[in-house]
């Protein structure tokens, strides 16, 4: 603790100062993939989600919400089992893509792993929904990560997964679910859970609609909002903080020109900030 951290994309809090304690494997885990200092998502949501809490997150892209859910997720299925029967799901994670979903349960691994019998699996669209149910059939599936439509076929078709003991449901991209019109299948998984269980809802924007979502599924949610600077974040969970969606590292400007100067002014811009990387 005593180096302050000098980028200000993270925290000074570590996750091994992190309370409830992260357990002994999943430090290590962190320590091997070289995450030591906690983002400002990580060190305000991770907490909470440990101690039961249901949770809101603002959050933007590459704060490093996906390690500020899967860490609780992996923390929770430890405490309640860690050695589930095949077909008894523990957790959910939805999220709006095939390649979001694939990313999440690539980072979630390493910390799955050390579960040694809980078994995750990815379900998204593309590959034939039967294979999927073949191997839930043969495998098991404790920990289930993908996008809704998958996730909704498979509990249609599918009796043998037990969901009565599931303990935690994440949202991800909350904002994004609904913009691309999974609204039923969303409400129709969550009808199916156990309402005792935790539920986080990250989102970039708080629209009425996630309001609406966050009303139907979560209990007394905490809000955490992230600021624009990871320094004054540090340890604040949310309350009634400003927020900002922007990450602190971006710039957004504007520049107002002449409908028939557009193209040569795009093309100075661009090569006025050629080391730079921009969006426009
Ligand atoms: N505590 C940390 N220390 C250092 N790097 C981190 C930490 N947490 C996350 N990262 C890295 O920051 C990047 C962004 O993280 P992550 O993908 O979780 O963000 P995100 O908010 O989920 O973004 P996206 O919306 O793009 O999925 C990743 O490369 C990840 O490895």
């Amino acid at each position: 603790m005593a180096s302050a951290n000098q980028n200000k994309a993270l925290t000074n809090t570590r996750f091994s100062d992190l309370e409830p304690r992260l357990a002994e494997p999943v430090l290590e885990a962190l320590t091997n993939s070289g995450f030591e200092f906690c983002t400002p998502v990580q060190a305000a949501t991770i907490p909470l989600l440990c101690s039961y809490k249901d949770v809101t997150v603002d959050a933007a892209t590459g704060s490093g919400k996906t390690l500020a859910f899967v860490l609780p997720v992996v923390e929770i299925i430890r405490r309640s089992s860690s050695n589930p029967k095949p077909h008894k799901v523990m957790g959910i994670i939805i999220s709006p893509t095939r390649e979001l979903s694939s990313q999440i349960f690539h980072v979630a691994q390493p910390f799955i792993s050390t579960l040694a019998n809980v078994r995750p699996m990815l379900l998204v669209g593309g590959l034939e929904v039967k294979a999927d149910i073949k191997k839930i059939e043969e495998e098991g599936a404790n920990l289930l990560i993908g996008t809704p439509g998958r996730l909704y076929d498979i509990m249609e078709r599918l009796d043998i997964l037990d969901f009565r003991d599931l303990e935690i449901l994440i949202l991800d991209e909350a904002d994004r679910l609904l913009g691309m019109g999974f609204e039923k299948q969303l409400n129709s998984i969550i009808s199916r859970l156990p309402k005792l269980r935790r539920t986080g809802l990250f989102s970039a924007t708080q629209t009425e609609a996630v309001e609406e979502l966050s009303k139907a599924g979560l209990r007394n949610p905490v809000r955490v909002e992230v600021r624009a600077e990871a320094k004054q974040l540090s340890g604040s969970a949310s309350g009634n903080s400003t927020s900002s969606k922007t990450p602190s590292g971006l710039h957004i400007e504007y520049l107002e020109c002449e409908a028939d100067k557009k193209s040569s002014q795009l093309v100075h811009l661009i090569t006025k900030n050629k080391s730079k990387k921009i969006i426009v």
